[in-house]
């Protein structure tokens, strides 16, 4: 050990002194590194790697439309575009080619069938469709907030006029509704109005739900001759946005429409996460902390409730869940609500508070409907109104604990709009300015009707059309996360029984 520590410690300061990256793998796994220093796939010592046969096959790459099929482009090369602020040209490190694509699912085994869908690679084109001077681009912010917003406000705006040196970025105020209210007027982003706007929470642009009038934003686009819209929203915004960009084909139209996802719910298909949910998770450890607190210090019998946001989905509620690693109940949408009996949650809890003293509970908001019914009444974007599962829920813990001569001290925490409203973390940033710089490198090569997302860690280009169709998501009631919950709380699962899988193939009695 202490041999291979002080081999990397010469080699690094070899490296270092030299300024040429470590050619050499110490550890001799029969792989070599490239001359850029990086992991070189391309070059097995098969003594050392098994090989498998496993046959990729042809690979389908989802098609995303592009306006240089229909509409004349630039021709404009990428490469000469970055101008660096000494004014020397520059160029971007790495263009992507047409057929660069990323896996759509990357786990392989001999049980599984190889993987063939693939998306586009998202990132810089050789070459525009658009002229930067002629780019006027708007952009719009929809749905509820969410941490980040004004991040990718932020970076969309850097890449359109400091790297793409565009004409025009207009910001719509107030979601769709600000292409219609005069009372709204737009906002000129420039640079400066940008500078440092990553660092607040909300939107610079506002935000609403309902008011979409498809007729007057293409009457909007065409008389403030806007030829890319960056939408920014949720499961809701993107099933508007398609309609922008299929009415722009319709009426051909050379105007990009790019779809940003964002959601604290993270109920947006397909891409790994939606910025701002991170965050959310990450501020929702607040709340249970004070569960905790509260529940271990009330004697007898404390009850921490904590709910958070999630209309259909419980991604925030497993994810702060397993975050915390301090939470005796996780109720999520994707699972039966049970009471009482062998799989209820009442005895559950029961059995912890002998155990430890006190229990501390997480409920998404969309939890129960099962039992409690669905609400007729919307929102002005058509979302339903949750019933109030909450309440619910500690009135049968209260009545429960009472009625086994052990009565309970429930203290229900809400973080409601709390862990939306705050400026997004390092790795929601980090994710914003990824996507932001994505979206206008696939609206600058002509794409449209595309959403940006990260697959498998990588930024890809998917058809909104796709978006929408698969989406809001859920949790998979049998995947991992899911499982990883039930392992930590040790509730019962009260999901009908299925043999896991690989229990038979995968691994021998
Ligand atoms: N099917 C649809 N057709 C046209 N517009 C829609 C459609 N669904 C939603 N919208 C519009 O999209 C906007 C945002 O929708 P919504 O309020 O559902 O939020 P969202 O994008 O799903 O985000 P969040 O995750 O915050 O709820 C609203 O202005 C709404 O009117
Ligand atoms: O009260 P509002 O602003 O309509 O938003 C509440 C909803 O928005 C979200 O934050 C995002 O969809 C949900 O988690 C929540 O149910």
């Amino acid at each position: 050990m202490r041999l291979a520590v002080t081999i990397i410690f010469v080699a690094s300061i070899e490296a270092f002194v030299h300024h040429k990256p470590l050619l050499k793998n110490p550890f001799n796994f029969g792989l070599s590194l490239s001359p850029d220093g990086q992991f070189d796939g391309s070059k097995i010592d098969t003594g050392k790697w098994s090989k498998i046969p496993y046959n990729l096959g042809d690979i389908y790459i989802s098609k995303v439309q592009n306006l240089s099929d229909d509409f004349s482009s630039s021709e404009i090369k990428n490469d000469l575009m970055v101008q660096e602020s000494s004014g020397e040209s520059s160029y971007w490190n790495r263009l992507v080619g047409e057929l660069d694509c990323v896996l759509f699912d990357v786990i392989c085994g001999p049980d599984r069938p190889p993987q063939k869908q693939a998306f586009l690679r998202a990132g810089p084109r050789p070459v525009l469709h658009f002229e930067p001077k002629n780019t006027v681009a708007a952009i719009v912010t929809c749905g509820g907030l969410c941490p980040g917003l004004n991040s990718v406000i932020h970076h969309l705006t850097e890449t359109l006029v400091r790297n793409y040196k565009a004409k025009r970025v207009i910001g719509i105020r107030g979601g769709f509704a600000g292409f219609v209210d005069k009372n709204l007027e737009p906002i000129e982003l420039t640079l400066i109005k940008v500078n440092r706007l990553q660092h607040q929470g909300g939107t610079l642009l506002g935000t609403s739900r309902g008011g979409f009038d498809l007729d007057k934003i293409i009457k909007f686009l065409k008389e403030n001759e806007v030829n890319q819209l960056y939408v920014i929203g949720g499961d809701g915004t993107h099933r508007a946005a398609q309609k922008i960009a299929a009415e722009c084909i319709a009426k051909k139209l050379n105007i990009a429409v790019a779809g940003i996802p964002k959601t604290i719910d993270n109920d947006v298909a397909l891409v790994d996460k939606s910025f701002g949910f991170e965050t959310s998770v990450e501020t929702a450890q607040d709340a249970i902390d004070s569960a905790v607190i509260e529940a271990s210090c009330n004697i007898p019998n404390g009850i921490g409730i904590v709910k958070l946001m999630g209309r259909h989905s419980g991604f925030i509620a497993a994810h702060a869940t397993l975050a915390s690693g301090d939470v005796d109940l996780c109720l999520v949408p994707e699972m039966p609500l049970v009471l009482d009996g062998p799989k209820g949650f009442l005895p559950h809890l029961m059995r912890r508070i002998k155990e430890k003293g006190y229990a501390v509970l997480v409920v998404a908001e969309g939890a129960g409907e099962d039992v409690l019914g669905q609400s007729m009444k919307t929102d002005a974007s058509g979302n339903k109104e949750l019933p109030k599962i909450a309440e619910y829920i500690r009135k049968s813990i209260e009545t429960y604990f009472e009625d086994m001569g052990m009565p309970a001290t429930c203290k229900t925490i809400d973080p409601s709009y709390t862990i939306r409203s705050v400026a997004a973390n390092p790795a929601d940033q980090m994710l914003c300015m990824v996507l932001a710089q994505n979206a206008v490198h696939a609206a600058m090569a002509g794409y449209t009707e595309f959403t940006v997302g990260m697959m498998n860690s990588k930024a890809v280009l998917i058809p909104m059309s796709l978006i929408i169709s698969t989406s809001p998501r859920q949790l998979n009631p049998y995947g991992r996360v899911l499982e990883r919950v039930l392992s930590t709380t040790l509730q019962p699962n009260t999901l009908p029984y299925r043999p896991p899988k690989g229990a038979i193939n995968g691994y021998k009695s």
